[in-house]
């Protein structure tokens, strides 16, 4: 698929919303009486604006999932936050979610935070009716009268393009293109401030993904939410994001507008997964990226994509790369790159 990206609709200047900080997030297990950990998230800042898709790409196992997990709060064992902090400027004062009273979260929450993940499933109870998730999430924020309730929610189903007999239904009675459309209209219905979309499309066919992707497109422009959109998949960024960060190995490797990464990416891991979208019409064999991802539980010292990097040298294997900005809004870790390069 030839990368159509679309021009950034935030603004520019807009303040952030969310901003991480140095997060750091393991897995800390114990078999057989050996202690592991696992750097899933490590050292991990950005913020994202009010109003901006913020796209996180990187492939399976980079730690997407840890740091979304982390920014929504879902700290379970083995997973530890073990530095670093996540603030919402709904929610300040906290530095993660993890460590809010669980009143004040669940005041936020579809409110102010909501979410579209990847198994429609997670949301919708599957013995129950799509309607009572649609009463238990939202009624309470809400609120009025039922008759008035009911209204609203076949008003907003009809955005997605959902008949209100889908209320009535039980999610396995819908395909997976509608359950996802009801989980979109579930998680923008109380016109949050922040959505988490976690591979809310991967499921899905193409044609079905195009138009999930234009609804989640045309609905966040009409609340001004600000989406954080993490897929694997850069087809799906360069459609979607207005800027875009690469995961490498538990850590960021480049940020940028969209289609600035598209048009200039200035990190050797960002430039070979650009390379390797296909093209149509374009039959030049691609090459393929030597090595494999690291053991997260054993990571390499340094920069931790250097045992496959083409431009890697001796400080590389030494010592951790920061995110500097190579230029204005254009921010990547890489040795070859950042010479002169600003803080
Ligand atoms: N419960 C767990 N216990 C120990 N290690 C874990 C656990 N869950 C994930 N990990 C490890 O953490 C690292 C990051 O995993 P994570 O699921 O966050 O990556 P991801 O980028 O979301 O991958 P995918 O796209 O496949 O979901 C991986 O090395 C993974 O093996």
């Amino acid at each position: 698929m030839r990368a159509n990206v679309q021009q950034p609709h935030a603004p520019q200047d807009a303040q952030p919303i969310l901003w991480v900080r140095d997060l750091q997030a393991h897995y800390r297990t114990s078999h057989f009486g050996v202690r592991r950990g696992v750097k899933a998230v490590d050292g991990v800042s950005f913020a994202v604006r009010r109003g901006e898709i913020y796209g996180l790409a990187g492939e399976s196992s980079s730690g997407k999932t840890t740091l979304i997990k982390s920014i929504a709060g879902a700290i379970r064992p083995p997973l530890e936050i073990v530095g670093g902090s996540v603030e919402f400027a709904f929610l300040p004062g906290y530095g993660g979610l993890h460590r809010a009273p669980p009143v004040d979260v669940a005041r936020i929450r579809w409110r102010h935070l909501s979410y579209i993940m990847q198994g429609s499933m997670n949301v919708l109870n599957p013995v129950r009716r799509v309607e009572s998730a649609f009463v238990d999430f939202a009624y309470p924020h809400i609120g009025g009268s039922r008759k008035q309730f009911e209204q609203q929610v076949v008003a907003h189903l009809a955005r997605v393009r959902l008949d209100p007999s889908v209320l009535a239904a039980f999610p396995h009675e819908l395909s997976g293109g509608m359950r996802q459309r009801a989980t979109l209209a579930l998680a923008t219905i109380c016109r949050p401030d922040f959505i988490i979309a976690d591979e809310p499309t991967t499921a899905l066919d193409v044609v079905v993904q195009k138009e999930v992707l234009g609804m989640i497109r045309s609905i966040q422009r009409e609340t001004g939410s600000s989406v954080l959109f993490v897929t694997h998949d850069m087809g799906v960024h360069a459609h979607i994001t207005d800027r875009l960060a690469i995961m490498y190995a538990g850590r960021l490797v480049e940020e940028a507008a969209t289609a600035e990464i598209f048009r200039n990416p200035l990190h050797p891991y960002t430039r070979h997964l650009i390379s390797s979208l296909p093209r149509i019409g374009d039959d030049t064999p691609r090459e393929g990226l030597g090595g494999s991802p690291p053991n997260l539980a054993d990571p390499p010292p340094g920069c931790r994509f250097h045992p496959r990097c083409p431009l890697a040298t001796e400080i590389c294997k030494r010592e951790v790369p920061a995110m500097l900005e190579a230029d204005t809004g254009h921010r990547v870790a890489c040795f070859a790159v950042n010479q002169g390069a600003r803080a």
